[in-house]
């Protein structure tokens, strides 16, 4: 089966809410950033980037119902206080459908922005069409005027068949291994910047400027053999000691680059880096948004997206992964080697553990 119609009504989702998204960048200001129960930070452009997604695929692919499993809703919005910054948003959603001749019409109520948002409230599972969406992923970088993703995806009986990714502040240009430090967000006032990103299953990875001014062209992921020369990705989150302690089995000699969002996986599909590590923290559950269009994007460029035992994360098991200890993607060439350090590195970890809990132990008995 053929998915252009889905692709076509995505790309032109995303490509407006980075948008509406790149107007709140541009103007925003510490007292807009607002901060979730977890502690994470969202954002106007967070509720209308889902918005805007939300109206496009349901106007796009009428009569068809949309499923959409989405990482905000208006709870926070409901709240006593909030009625000023739904009114922005609902501004910006209109501002930004506006600027797409075939949604000129009538102005949408705060009441339709809101709706539109919930609309993301699926579950998502294994049985029929779900879109998996994360309006922006990477809020951390987004306020800060760095790297971020609006990020989106199809699950089709449990199996992702569609990515798109609009990268709005990544460089058309690849960056090189050889610019690694800990930030790679650097890029000079001539860089051109902006990449969507997009890929159906078997049909390979693309990426075009955000603009549409060029041509798709087709991504692979490096082909690199020695993994000495690899360069690794990682959050921008705490650093994790593990990723240290498999780089410098692999031999790695660059410092990692530090991303946020699944700006690492587009890295990755263009040949920027090799090997992407997120071996989670204790009590973070990994969902789906954060990794299923990166996941589809630099699968079909040519790499491999597992967990720390090399088995595929699961998309079709509701918003969570199950995953042992985290996420692993790199190339078919390095996984190997990769794994075996993973396995190697897990180990040593778990013989270090177990030497803390007797050496407290030899101190309670004395
Ligand atoms: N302690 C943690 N460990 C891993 N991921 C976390 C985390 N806390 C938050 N996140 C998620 O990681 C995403 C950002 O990933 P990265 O660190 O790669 O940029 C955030 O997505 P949002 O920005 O969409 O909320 C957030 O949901
Ligand atoms: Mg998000």
């Amino acid at each position: 089966m053929s998915y252009e119609k889905e692709l076509a009504a995505a790309k032109k989702a995303v490509s407006l809410a980075v948008r509406l998204s790149q107007e709140v960048q541009k103007s925003l200001l510490q007292s807009d950033v607002r901060t979730k129960p977890d502690k994470s930070p969202v954002t106007a452009a967070d509720y209308g980037s889902q918005a805007v997604i939300s109206l496009v695929l349901q106007r796009e692919l009428h009569p068809e119902p949309l499923y959409l499993v989405a990482e905000e809703n208006t709870e926070d919005l409901q709240k006593d206080g909030s009625e000023a910054f739904l009114e922005s948003i609902t501004k910006l959603v209109n501002n930004a459908l506006a600027s797409d001749e075939s949604y000129a019409a009538v102005p949408l109520s705060m009441e339709d922005v809101r709706k539109a948002i919930d609309h993301g409230r699926s579950q998502g599972g294994s049985n029929g069409h779900h879109w998996i969406l994360d309006p922006i992923d990477g809020t951390r970088g987004f306020v800060k005027g760095e790297h971020y993703a609006v990020a989106l995806s199809l699950l089709v009986e449990g199996k992702l068949m569609l990515g798109v990714m609009g990268c709005p502040n990544l460089e058309n240009h690849r960056f090189s291994s050889s610019s690694s430090s800990s930030s790679s967000s650097s890029s000079s006032s001539s860089d051109k910047v902006g990449c969507l990103f997009f890929a159906t299953a078997g049909e390979g990875a693309y990426v075009q400027s955000l603009e549409g001014d060029s041509p798709a062209q087709k991504v692979q992921v490096s082909n690199i053999e020695n993994p000495e020369e690899a360069t690794f990705v990682e959050s921008s989150h705490k650093p994790i000691p593990i990723h240290t302690s498999i780089a410098n089995k692999l031999g790695i000699k660059a410092l990692p680059l530090r991303i946020h969002s699944q700006v690492k996986y587009a890295a990755l599909a263009r040949g920027d880096a090799e090997i992407y590590l997120r071996f989670t923290l204790k009590g973070y559950r990994e969902t789906i948004w954060n990794h299923a269009a990166g996941a589809i994007i630099t699968t079909e460029a040519g790499g491999v997206v597992c967990d720390a035992d090399g088995n595929p994360p699961a998309f079709s098991r509701g918003k969570h992964l199950y995953l042992k200890r985290g996420i692993v993607v790199s190339t078919k060439k390095l996984m190997p080697r990769l794994l075996k350090a993973i396995k190697e590195s897990m180990e040593e970890e778990m013989q270090e553990d177990e030497m803390h809990i007797s050496a407290s132990e030899t101190q309670l008995t004395l």
